[in-house]
């Protein structure tokens, strides 16, 4: 029995012998084995594992079948169920009534039987209990022998288990808070109790001395390490050095104690260790490094970096980067969320961003809104295509992901961002070759370090995250969908070399229209925070409902109205604003591990 979360497929039916049960044995069953094949062939767990569905041995026409069903979905870390019906059923004697399971119901849409009359009747239970489930009924009547899934039903029952199986992966799993508040960044000051409540997520707290500790003693794979540091020194090409011909005054040249030739063995380590720290590694145990090797169970973390490590010492850029990148000196593996100046919040945003598309995350702040009259006063060019309104500038010292090259091809040769078991060698090479690792700005980081710096050089489909705080709401989300631009090279080497240019640089123009939308400086206005994650894909209507499942509210979206898909029970507070009733519905149910 393996530990992945799982989602238990419930066939229920009409319990009447003598006819009605029998007749509808063989149908509820087929779309049970239907929801299941379609969940399995279309959705994979972080590390590529395609997701795991436990169908009933029988069909469930009464409480007695409940009981027995939920016998043998114990001990399958069920996180999620699905009933699935093409007849009417009795409401409560049926409903999965587990208390902490994710629950969503399929009535067929088909008149011979009442299965839409069933799902209506459960909802309503739901909702008088408390219990928000999601309603799945397919647009147009199908015919009873039709076993097919209609194209809207396939949307929600997947959506329904993106958001189930993130949160499900989630659970029990660490954020690993590396060092504390990094330059009065309010992220950084992790919550602990929102990581319990919201994602049932505990929160390990680490030192970042614990680094110099590792390096000290040599607690890291040392065969691993000299083949990290042959694969940077053969893949990571050093760029501009912004640092050269300056003459620094003593506060920095006299912080900086790793000397600059050494930066890349030291940052090495680094690396590696970080990654241990979070994961374990059971080399380290063969080194007599036992519990060290059992890491902290995390699934994400952050790094502290500036200032008190940044300093005196290499920063964690590098790490960052590749940590969050789709490979690294070992090949393609799974991504890791892995937040910048230990930005939690933003650790958070990168999380449910990769669950959702298992793609890389890429971190960056929220750095400058271009209008279209300031990019004509700077660079005399007039912004044409998406770029049109004006767009974003995310850029952030070196953390970004190098998969934010869009490097990467499909088969047709377009640029963009895959699952790490997509990743080819030519598409690891191109990540690499379109990256160049610059100096970090001595000014900025006294103790040195290595920036990843590229230009997310694609027009791509991508969705902005991000995660917030608010005192007397708790958590809320932000999204925003749109596409990254590629700008004219003159226009952009004009607005990059303004500012950071030795950092990777993605533009960003979101969709507008909706309220909140009405222009890009608007969505720049509205964002809630320094920093983004964002993930290819326009996967709003995804995180809209993963967020409502785990009631995390959203304070501001793009998504269009007829995508979007919150419990059944939502309704109850009200259809007039979408929003408000969001808001109402978590606050009233209150967190998902409230105990
Ligand atoms: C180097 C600078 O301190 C940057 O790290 C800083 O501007 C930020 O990224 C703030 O989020
Ligand atoms: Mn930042």
């Amino acid at each position: 029995m393996n530990s992945y979360p799982k989602i238990g497929i419930r066939p229920t039916i009409d319990g009447r012998q003598g006819g009605v049960r029998e007749s509808l044995e063989e149908k509820t069953m087929d779309m049970a084995r239907s929801a299941k094949e379609l969940i399995e062939n279309s959705l994979r767990y972080a590390d590529g594992t395609p997701v795991q569905c436990v169908l009933a041995s029988r069909t469930i026409g009464g409480r007695g079948d409940a009981g027995i069903v939920q016998e043998e979905f114990m001990g399958h870390n069920i996180i999620a169920t699905l009933s699935v019906t093409p007849s009417w059923c009795y409401g409560t004697e049926t409903m999965d009534l587990e208390p902490n399971t994710i629950k969503a119901i399929w009535g067929f849409n088909g008149t011979e039987r009442p299965g839409a009359v069933y799902l209506a009747a459960a909802m309503s239970g739901y909702a008088q209990k408390g219990y928000p489930a999601f309603k799945i009924y397919g647009h147009d009547v199908q015919d009873l022998n039709d076993n097919s899934v209609p194209e809207d039903v396939k949307n929600k029952i997947l959506t329904f288990a993106k958001g189930a199986i993130a949160i499900g992966q989630m659970k029990g799993k660490s954020y690993v808070n590396i060092g504390a508040s990094s330059m009065g960044i309010a992220g950084s000051q992790v919550d602990s109790n929102f990581f319990k409540d919201y994602l049932g997520m505990p929160v390990e707290f680490v030192d970042m001395t614990e680094i110099l500790r590792r390096i000290t003693l040599g607690i890291y794979d040392h065969e691993e390490y000299e083949k990290a540091l042959k694969w940077i020194k053969d893949n990571c090409h050093e760029g501009l050095d912004i640092n050269a011909g300056k003459d620094f005054p003593e506060v920095i040249t006299k912080s900086k104690v790793v000397p600059a030739d050494k930066d890349w063995e030291f940052i090495a380590k680094q690396a590696i260790i970080i990654r241990d720290i979070l994961f374990g590694n059971e080399r380290l145990a063969n080194i007599g490094w036992k519990e060290e090797s059992h890491g902290h169970n995390a699934i994400a973390g952050g790094f502290q970096g500036q200032r008190q490590w940044t300093d005196w010492l290499p920063n964690g850029d590098f790490t960052e980067a590749m940590m969050a990148s789709t490979f690294d000196w070992n090949g393609t593996r799974p991504v890791t969320a892995f937040a910048t100046e230990n930005d939690t919040l933003n650790g958070v945003s990168m999380l449910l961003g990769t669950l959702l598309t298992n793609k890389a995350p890429i971190f960056s702040d929220v750095r400058t809104y271009w209008s279209p009259e300031a990019v004509k006063r700077v660079t005399g060019k007039t912004l044409t295509g998406r770029a049109a309104n004006g767009f974003l500038h995310l850029i952030n010292s070196g953390a970004s992901a190098l998969d934010g090259t869009a490097a990467a091809r499909d088969d047709h040769g377009n640029r963009g961002m895959k699952e790490f078991w997509n990743m080819t060698q030519a598409d690891q090479d191109a990540c690499l070759a379109e990256t160049d690792w610059c100096r970090a700005n001595y000014e900025y980081f006294r103790g040195g370090g290595f920036s990843s710096h590229f230009k997310t050089a694609a027009e791509l489909p991508v969705t902005l995250i991000r995660m917030n705080l608010v005192r007397g709401i708790g958590p809320s989300l932000q999204i925003a969908e749109g596409y990254t631009v590629v700008l004219d090279d003159d226009v952009h080497k004009i607005l990059d070399e303004r500012t950071d240019r030795t950092w990777p640089t993605t533009w960003f123009a979101p969709n507008l229209g909706a309220k909140g939308f009405e222009t890009t400086y608007d969505v720049m206005n509205h964002w809630g925070s320094n920093h983004c994650a964002f993930v290819q894909g326009h996967i709003g209507a995804d995180l809209i409902t993963m967020a409502s499942m785990l009631r995390i509210p959203v304070a501001l979206h793009n998504v269009s109205s007829e995508k979007i898909f919150r419990p059944s029970m939502f309704d109850g507070f009200g259809t007039k604003n979408l929003e408000a009733a969001d808001f109402e519905a978590c606050e009233k149910l209150g967190p998902f591990y409230k105990n």
